[in-house]
């Protein structure tokens, strides 16, 4: 277990291990004289580039010790994730970590536990990822700026993907001169966050620096909580292997990327199996780039084991582990060919990636069908067809839903998503379990005020609902009797008129009629006509009073409506958001809002945050610039 300011601490140990650019901080500590001893060698620089690489070989192990836990660290920028990070590390180790160069610092606390430090990026996509593989949040927030929007953001899909263990840290106390305020804030800002998360939740306060880190003595309560916490499991995540990549190497034949640069990559990734155990063949979904089958997967000697951990295994339990499966908490390397050369492109040596296995169900595409409903603190609406990034499962993808009101039979299509109510939303996409949750975000929109657009949950996979929509056919008439009239161009012969005998027809100036029979069997036209082109689909309406032959006649029909078959699972990674989005709670809005919750602006955060404004729209979130700052209200 880590324990703090100990002699113990002087003799552990930092290392990096470095491949394609990607770090992993690896602290353990040495136990036994000898390793003591050795240890203080590598210190004096005697030996230490040679212990960096992590040996690999080519039999499973039998570790029984669970995977890392990871803790991701996340808040608005600059709100001090790498600072508390390094702090924390330095606690527990004593070493300096001058920077973070890789997407997972992992440190071993002894002989029980290891842990994951996992920054979490700002983009929308690296959040929706974090939630997913997050077993404890750190939410930090900056006290003296007050909440931001990616703290709610990110604690929306927190919500959505299986809520793991959450914490709160206030930071920036520092910058407060005076006292009383400093204690309004921390209580206001406290208020917010229980009523968030709940009652209990842990919420810490680091309000002093000391040579550029965080204070020991404050750094102490949060490390000791990390330590001794009991991480309940997340259920949704133990249906299929997942692995958080701690290592990327980019193995692609030199000669192949010579000729081409832009060809397929073949990529090794290294982490811990995690979730549950995976069987050879399983297929892997990699976040952001595709579904790739395995073509190797092999145990590799675990570079973080645990003090007491022995990876060595006896042949036995090598031949079961290689026959059957590979087990939770094993490192692992999985080989992967042929990714798309997007990867190598877009790769950020500091971007977590998420690979998640998918099971035969998952791997086929077809229709999926969905319960959504808009975010409340959305400001626009999704408009039907038109390209969203969904995230369900392990996947997140671009596809085109069709939105519609859920009826018993048919369900009637909408422009966009109901401002407050839920839809069905219906696209074409890898398939997914039903009650899944799913979330989506606008494919075009990443500067918006908050950019979770609607959440929602799968209700069938691979069934297509009948989705309609109401058209009009249009018609001129060509002979008109008094009342009646002959009208073409409607239908187009005359056995589709049959069906619509009867249908309620209009004219342009308002006049409504009845479709009654195709021509042909009203006996004098039929004569009159005989020979001309125009022999079928020409309708005989009557109307309730006389049209013209300017009159345009039309007819509403219910038509199917096609859900666009295409989807995209490449993308691209988008920026942070680079403009700060303040979120102020109004504490005690006037009864007839209570319980409602709209954002709102106020002109200046500091002087209105207290103050309820009646003139800012009821509902609608609107939103200004103020400087580099967007600054929200809500009620
Ligand atoms: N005074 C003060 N400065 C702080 C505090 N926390 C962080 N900082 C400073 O804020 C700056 C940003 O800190 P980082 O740790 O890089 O913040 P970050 O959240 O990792 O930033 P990004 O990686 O850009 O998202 C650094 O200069 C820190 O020293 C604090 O509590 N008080």
């Amino acid at each position: 277990m880590a324990s703090s300011g100990s002699n113990q601490q002087d003799h552990r140990l930092v290392t990096y291990c470095r491949s394609n650019n990607l770090y992993t901080l690896k602290v353990y500590e040495p136990h036994g004289k000898r390793e003591v001893k050795k240890r203080k060698r590598d210190d004096d620089g005697e030996s230490q580039q040679d212990s960096l690489h992590t040996p690999e070989i080519n039999l499973p192990t039998s570790q029984e010790e669970e995977p890392p836990y990871v803790i991701v660290v996340q808040g608005p920028p600059n709100v001090g994730k790498s600072l508390l990070i390094k702090s924390l590390v330095k606690y527990y180790t004593n070493q300096q970590l001058d920077d973070i160069q890789g997407p997972v610092v992992t440190v071993v606390l002894g002989e029980l536990r290891r842990i994951q430090f996992v920054e979490c990026p700002n983009n929308i996509n690296g959040m929706i990822d974090a939630a997913k593989y997050a077993d404890l949040v750190l939410l930090l927030v900056d006290a003296a700026f007050g909440y931001e929007m990616e703290t709610f953001e990110f604690l929306n899909l927190l919500k959505i993907h299986g809520f793991p263990n959450v914490a709160g840290v206030l930071t920036h106390l520092d910058e407060f001169v005076d006292t009383e305020k400093l204690n309004e804030t921390k209580q206001r800002l406290g208020r917010q966050f229980w009523k968030e998360i709940n009652d209990g939740a842990e919420l810490f306060y680091l309000s002093q620096l000391s040579n550029g880190m965080y204070q020991n003595c404050q750094i102490q309560k949060l490390a000791e909580f990390i330590s001794a916490m009991k991480f309940y499991a997340v259920p949704c995540r133990d249906a299929q292997p997942y692995m958080l990549v701690d290592r990327f190497e980019d193995v692609t034949p030199p000669e192949r990327a010579h000729i081409d640069k832009k060809c397929d990559r073949n990529i090794n990734l290294y982490g811990y199996l995690r979730g549950c155990n995976m069987k050879r063949g399983t297929k892997m979904h990699i976040a952001g780039v595709g579904d790739f089958p395995i073509n190797g997967i092999t145990s590799v000697i675990d570079p973080y084991p645990l003090l007491s951990a022995d990876n060595r295994d006896n042949l036995d339990e090598v031949t079961r582990l290689d026959m059957e499966s590979f087990r939770t908490g094993t490192y692992i390397r999985l080989e992967i060919q042929d990714v798309s050369f997007g990867i190598a492109e877009n790769f950020d040596p500091c971007h977590p990636i998420l690979v998640g296995g998918i099971s035969l169900e998952e791997d086929k595409v077809g229709y999926l069908q969905v319960r959504l409903k808009r975010h409340i603190w959305q400001e626009k609406l999704l408009k039907t067809g038109e390209p969203v990034v969904v995230s369900v499962g392990w996947r997140r993808y671009e596809t085109r839903p069709i939105y519609a009101i859920e009826g018993s039979r048919l369900n009637e299509k909408l422009p966009y998503t109901p401002w407050d109510a839920y839809c069905l939303a219906m696209f074409w996409g890898p398939l997914a379990a039903p009650t899944g949750p799913v979330a989506v975000h606008n494919a075009a929109d990443n500067e918006g005020v908050f950019r979770i657009s609607a959440t929602g949950v799968v209700l069938d996979s691979n069934q297509a609902a009948k989705i309609r929509e109401i058209s009009k056919r249009i018609g001129i008439p060509c002979e008109i009797y008094k009342k009646t009239a002959l009208i073409k161009d409607m239908f187009k012969s005359d056995s589709e008129i049959k069906k619509f005998e009867g249908a309620l027809v209009k004219t342009a100036r308002g006049v409504g009629g009845e479709v009654k029979t195709a021509r042909g069997v009203f006996g004098k036209i039929i004569k009159a006509r005989e020979g001309d082109q125009l022999t079928q689909g020409i309708v005989r309406c009557s109307f309730r009073s006389e049209i013209s032959m300017s009159d345009e006649v039309f007819m509403p029909v219910w038509k199917q409506v096609e859900v666009p078959r295409a989807f995209n699972l490449f993308s691209a990674p988008w920026k942070s958001n680079e403009r700060r989005r303040a979120v102020v709670f109004v504490e005690e809005p006037p009864s007839f809002l209570a319980g409602s919750k709209q954002l709102e602006l106020s002109d200046d955060y500091q002087a209105k945050k207290h103050v309820w404004s009646k003139k800012i729209p009821k509902v609608k979130v609107a939103q200004r610039n103020y400087g580099d700052e967007r600054l929200l209200r809500r009620g």
